[in-house]
This record gives structure tokens, C-alpha cells and sequence, in this order.
């Protein structure tokens, strides 16, 4: 049967996260993913997650300073520090709860120079993430939501996983982006499954539960099977309204 973890950054987000993660096992999702849980000790995550006996699959580096438009520092030349200084946060945070890979977010950025800052700052990532058998991702991000974001397709990616060169460097594939900046989902699913080390869906384009739009998730998740591939896929919506009446693709989905 085909797993799904809640994306607690979406889904529950109105609640605080330990809360959020008993909601995410009352619905019967296999395993949650956040997006910034830095306000929540890392003790109660990790307590939260034992009592309902469920995995963290992943977390995302800082964004930086929000306020300023930042949305993370991983590819800004200059910032090598702070970008640093977010990747060990990150993996402590993971490392402590468990997770098993940290998003490390490149910003807004653009050109040569982000580019080798972005690899110097994932050399370093994937290397301390090692010490603690931590897959460090990159995700593209489309550019309706966060234009201006340095990495942006799947082709980009795929050319830094292969040019860094480290095992645990994957891609984040994300539906939802991808289908907005390049489409053709089953064939980019096909030839990066290697590198792919998770997969998150919404639909598109509005970002919502996978039940309309532009994607046919029974369609896609077939495919994922057949590819062999079984790891929890990610539920990284925005759901209208209560959570917990968003949940219907879950059984028509499940296989
Ligand atoms: O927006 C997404 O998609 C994500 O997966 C976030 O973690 C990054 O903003
Ligand atoms: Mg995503």
C-alpha cells in the first residue's frame, strides 16, 4: 500500500507541531515532514513523534531573514557563513528528531556566482550531513511563487547532483513545481528517479488537495509504483479550509 506523509508545514499548520503531528496519525498518514520547526524544541517534536510512532522524513534549512524578502542563503554570494550557520542548525535540529534529509534552500539569487556558492555551500552540507547519515535536497522552486529564486528546474538540478557528485545529494521532486515550470511529469520522473530522494505533491496550479488541476495524481502514482519506487510521498498542499476536510484523496489514492 502507497505511503504518504503529512507536510506539516500546509497541513495542521494552525496547530502547534506536536499537535499537529498526533492530528497527522488520527488521519492515518505514515509519516510527517515540516518546513521550519525551529520555535518548537527539538524534545517535543521527537517526544511527540514516539507516542504516535511516526517518522520525520525532512526538514528546511532558514530562510533567513524573512522580513527582509530572504528565502534562504545557500546560493547568496558573501553569505557563506549564515548559510552555514543554517545548514548546522538544520542538521542538529534533524538529527535530533531523527529525520532522515534536510532541504537546503538556495534564495534568491542568480548567475555564476550563486552557482559556486550554492555548490561550495552544498559540499559542506552533504558533508556534515554524512556524519549523521543525513540526505541533504535541493528543490526547484517554481517561479509564480518565489520568483527570483535561484534554482528552478529539474535540468538545473539534476546538473549540480551531477556535478557535486556526493550520494547524498537527491532532488526534492515536487508535482506541483515541476509542473509548472516544465511539465512532462512522467517522463522527468523516469529519467531522475537515481537522484530523486523525495517526492511532494499538491495540485496545480492552485496548490490544493490532489483531487482536479493539471495533474492526474492516480495517473503519476502509478507510475511511481511501477518505477519501484515506495518511499511516503510528501502531502505538501494548502488545504481550503480545516485540514481534516481536505483528506478525501487519501483512500481514492492510497492503491
Ligand atoms: O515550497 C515548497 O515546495 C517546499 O517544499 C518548501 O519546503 C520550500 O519553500
Ligand atoms: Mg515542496
Amino acid at each position: 500500500m502507497r505511503q504518504f506523509s503529512a507536510n506539516l508545514g500546509f497541513l495542521w499548520n494552525d496547530l502547534p507541531l506536536p499537535d499537529a503531528i498526533h492530528a497527522a496519525k488520527r488521519a492515518r498518514f505514515d509519516a510527517v515532514e515540516c518546513h521550519w520547526p525551529y520555535d518548537t524544541p527539538s524534545e517535543d517534536v521527537k517526544a511527540a513523534l514516539k507516542t504516535h510512532g511516526l517518522r520525520m522524513l525532512g526538514l528546511n534549512t532558514s530562510r533567513g531573514d524573512v522580513s527582509a524578502g530572504e528565502n534562504g542563503l545557500s546560493a547568496l554570494p558573501g553569505r557563506d557563513a549564515d548559510a552555514r550557520a543554517a545548514i548546522d542548525e538544520a542538521l542538529k535540529y534533524a538529527s535530533d528528531v531523527g529525520a532522515g534529509a534536510v532541504h537546503v534552500m538556495a534564495g534568491f539569487s542568480a548567475g555564476d556566482a550563486a552557482r559556486s556558492t550554492f555548490i561550495r555551500n552544498l559540499d559542506y552540507a552533504t558533508e556534515q550531513g554524512a556524519k549523521h547519515s543525513i540526505t541533504i535536497l535541493i528543490e526547484p522552486l517554481n517561479g509564480y511563487d518565489a520568483p527570483g529564486y535561484f534554482l528552478q528546474t529539474t535540468d538545473q538540478a539534476a546538473s549540480l547532483i551531477r556535478e557535486i557528485d556526493r550520494p547524498n545529494l537527491k532532488l526534492m521532486f515536487d508535482c506541483y513545481h515541476v509542473q509548472l515550470m516544465e511539465g512532462d511529469l512522467s517522463h522527468r520522473m523516469e529519467n531522475l528517479l537515481p537522484i530523486i530522494g523525495h517526492i511532494q505533491f499538491a495540485s496545480a496550479p492552485d496548490r490544493g488537495p490532489p483531487d482536479g488541476g493539471e495533474i492526474n495524481f492516480a495517473h503519476v502514482f502509478d507510475l511511481i509504483d511501477e518505477l519501484g519506487y515506495d518511499k511516503p510521498l510528501g502531502a505538501e498542499y494548502k488545504p481550503k479550509g480545516p485540514t481534516d476536510a481536505s483528506l478525501k484523496w487519501m483512500d481514492r489514492l492510497r492503491g
